[in-house]
């Protein structure tokens, strides 16, 4: 430790308007990996980091990104309440690095102002700066330095940038306790704070000026409704201060924007400098193909589907889920030759091999899926998706800013619904989350994948389009036509409103970093892996054992027990093509016996009760189980038929691949197969549209603060999903199978 750095931590805040690379910065001075992407609004929780430099130990916490610091939205409102010490169990910043984009500081600037309103020790990153110089845009900052009262450092955030200079003039932070604090308004305004301040210090001697500032210009009530001392009155003062002050022709809140752009224009006059023609960048360019509504939309049809056909190529995916599939084989082969026949063993090869193997298998698509939408996040399509869609969601009661929340949903709903913290107007925003798990994700691609593999002929349409990829891309559209049909019904409805203009920024395109892209990757492969590991496989423990007991293999065996012990004094001295049919009957008695045993468990007694309701949708018991087992976790249905499919004795050789196995699952006591194109679109649409995720619903639950949402979401989504599978077996049956 230096001798002379005051025993001190720094607590210091990461704030800027979004995307300007807080978290990439972040990321890089504290080695955490924070999720950043090329879209605005990507961060909505804090997120806590550190790094020491010259022996300074330095606290960082990384907040959503926010134009102003007058809080219109939850993630905005997260910012507000860190930098006022209003959280729980934070500790007040000490000390605030405000994160500009050099290529845009009239905007970046007025949180800057309102920054230095806090007093704190300040430093400015000037990032982005490659950005602004290729669209011609230089800035002196120095001057830009001397005229902001603090120090700013130009970085680079992606690259590494400045960080050693920035480091630096963090930890110098120690030595200045504040920064002189010039306020943009005029003086009436002034006076008011001030006698709103004394008021404040009448009931809490701690209370600042800021506070004061903010109170008054906070019309939305959101400051005021949890300041409980002072209560009533304080109120009606503040309230009558903001009419007088409207007399005096300084309306609050207009009076903020006006004169913190004309201190912004005063600190950036003739400091920034363009090129007198506007670059026509690269970006301009893409734009003017992909912001176009027939150019756009034919290229956003054409990266899903080249998305569909990665996941589902042979090359990569087929193949590899061929070497898992054959890893889990051997493996059971060797389980199978070492121990003795029993409990223990089934459950092992039917239980954890046949269930999370089954499930495990999905891995290269996983990747492949998280490949391409890592991609997509951080290059910057997404915001033009976004802009494209806004006059589609617009005409059904939603603003393009509900479309990241919903694109981020194909991963995975529940990030979806947290990033719907963005939507300012409570309505809108809560007509997002329950739609959002309608948006088909990551878990139901596995149910998709095995179902159109074992079921959909592999044919091409034209030479080019796979028809299974056609059947997947119909279960996405399936998931986003329902969403927007719910979204409609909702808005005229329970949740009527009218739709706020969107106003959304297109952040400029770069190249992906091909790191960052690998390590999204293997952390989202790995999250299902251990997923598999955890929830799949208790859930599917507990499904085998529902089903392996009660267990009396005598009764079961009883009515097949003289002719076993025929066919086996005819084995010996049996021809060899005898023997060959002799076996056989041995198997399909032992299959019959297999599935005697499954009836007779807890699961299979359930079974009885679980038909009548799935028979409409062409399902067997079985599948009416599996379907019931993955309330925790869709990925359930399949370990569940796994365990359901082997333990019933529906395959001929021990744990052939699930979906080889549910080819030959036949109807009890019948040569009719179980599974056709029917019950496999069946089943496939159901999975589309279910609510089973216990993780979304609670995800539901605590950003709505009630239960009343999760239940209605299970509900409508579960009505949703029998109807549409109910739909499409009887529709489909009629069609194929006569
Ligand atoms: N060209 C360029 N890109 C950058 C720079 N710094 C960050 N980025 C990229 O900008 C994008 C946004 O970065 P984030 O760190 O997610 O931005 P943020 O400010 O945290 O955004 P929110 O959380 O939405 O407020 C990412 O794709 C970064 O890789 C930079 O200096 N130059
Ligand atoms: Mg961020």
């Amino acid at each position: 430790m230096s001798v002379d750095a005051p025993a001190r931590t720094l607590n210091v805040a990461l704030v800027g308007n979004p995307n300007t690379g807080k978290s990439t910065l972040f990321n890089a001075l504290s080695g955490i990996r924070q999720k950043t992407g090329n879209y605005p609004g990507v961060t909505v929780e804090k997120k806590h980091g550190s790094f020491t430099h010259k022996g300074q130990k330095v606290e960082l916490i990384d907040l959503p990104g926010t134009y102003s610091l007058a809080p219109r939205s939850p993630d905005e409102m997260v910012t507000v309440d860190v930098l006022l010490g209003r959280q729980a169990n934070e500790a007040k910043p000490n000390a605030v690095l405000v994160i500009v984009d050099a290529s845009n500081l009239e905007r970046n600037l007025y949180i800057v102002s309102q920054v230095k309103e806090l007093g704190l020790p300040t430093v400015v990153a000037l990032n982005m700066g490659d950005i602004a110089k290729d669209k011609g845009i230089s800035v002196d900052v120095i001057q830009l330095a001397q005229r902001l009262g603090v120090p700013v450092v130009s970085t680079q955030a992606n690259r590494r940038g400045g960080l050693d200079q920035l480091r630096d003039s963090i930890v110098a932070l120690l030595y200045r306790e504040s920064i002189p604090v010039e306020s943009p308004f005029p003086e009436e305004f002034r006076d008011k704070v001030g006698q709103l301040h004394a008021k404040l210090q009448e009931h809490d001697a701690k209370a600042t000026r800021y506070l004061a500032e903010r109170l008054l210009l906070d019309t939305s009530g959101y400051l005021e409704k949890e300041l409980t001392s002072g209560g009533r009155a304080l109120h009606n003062w503040i309230v009558e201060s903001r009419n007088q002050l409207a007399e005096l022709g300084q309306p609050v809140p207009a009076i903020e924007a006006i004169s913190r752009y004309k201190w912004v224009q005063g600190v950036l006059d003739g400091i920034v400098t363009r090129e007198a023609t506007r670059k026509v960048t690269l970006s301009d360019r893409i734009d003017r193909v992909l912001t176009n509504r027939i150019g756009g939309t034919v290229f956003f049809i054409l990266i899903m589907t080249l998305m569909f056909q990665a996941v589902f190529s042979d090359l990569v995916a087929g193949n590899l889920m061929g070497y898992i599939e054959g890893f889990f084989e051997i493996i059971a082969g060797v389980v199978d030759a070492n121990l003795a026949d029993g409990a223990f063993k089934s459950l092992l090869i039917d239980g954890v091999i046949a269930g999370v193997g089954g499930v495990l298998v999905f891995l290269p698509q996983i990747c492949i899926l998280f490949f391409f939408i890592a991609i997509l996040e951080d290059c910057g399509y997404l915001a033009r998706a976004a802009y494209l869609m806004d006059r589609l969601f617009s005409k059904i009661g939603l603003s393009g800013k509900s479309f990241i929340p919903l694109l981020s949903s194909f991963a995975c709903a529940i990030p979806g619904i947290m990033a719907a913290r963005v939507i300012e107007n409570r309505r809108d925003r809560l007509i997002t989350i329950l739609v959002a798990p309608l948006m088909s994700c990551s878990a139901r691609m596995p149910v998709y994948v095995l179902l159109t593999a074992a079921f959909i002929p592999d044919e091409t349409i034209g030479g080019v389009l796979s028809l299974h990829t056609l059947v997947m891309l119909s279960m996405y559209l399936l998931g986003i036509l329902a969403a927007v049909g719910v979204a409609f019904v909702l808005r005229r409805t329970i949740l009527p409103g009218e739709t706020p203009p969107f106003v959304m920024e297109l952040p400029s395109y770069k190249f992906p970093s091909i790191s960052g892209v690998l390590m999204v990757m293997v952390e989202k492969g790995w999250a299902f892996v251990k997923r598999a590991g955890t929830l799949i496989f208790a859930m599917t423990v507990i499904v085998w054992a529902l089903s392996y007991f009660p267990r009396n293999e005598e009764a079961a065996t009883a009515p097949f027990a003289a002719e076993i012990a025929q066919l086996e004094n005819q084995l010996e001295g049996a021809s060899e093509e005898q023997a060959e049919q002799i076996e056989e009957r041995l198997t399909e008695i032992n299959n019959q016996i297999d599935g005697e045993l499954l009836r007779g468990s807890f699961l299979g007694m359930a079974g009885h009760w679980i038909e009548p309701i799935v028979r409409p949708l062409g399902w067997d018991w079985k599948i009416g189980s599996a379907a019931i087992a993955s309330f925790p976790a869709r990925e359930v249905i399949i370990s569940t038929m796994g365990v359901l499919y082997n333990l019933g004795g529906d395959e001929d050789e021990e744990s052939a691949p699930l979906r080889e196995t549910i080819k030959d699952a036949k109807w009890a006591g019948t040569d009719e197969n179980v599974f056709n194109i029917p019950v496999a679109l069946s089943i496939m649409v159901f999975f589309a549209l279910c609510a089973q995720c216990a993780a979304t619903l609670a995800v539901i639950k605590r950003e709505t603060n009630s239960w009343k949402w999760p239940i209605f979401t299970f509900v409508y989504m579960t009505v949703l999903a029998y109807v549409g599978a109910l739909i499409t077996y009887q529709v489909s049956a009629a069609i194929l199978l006569n």
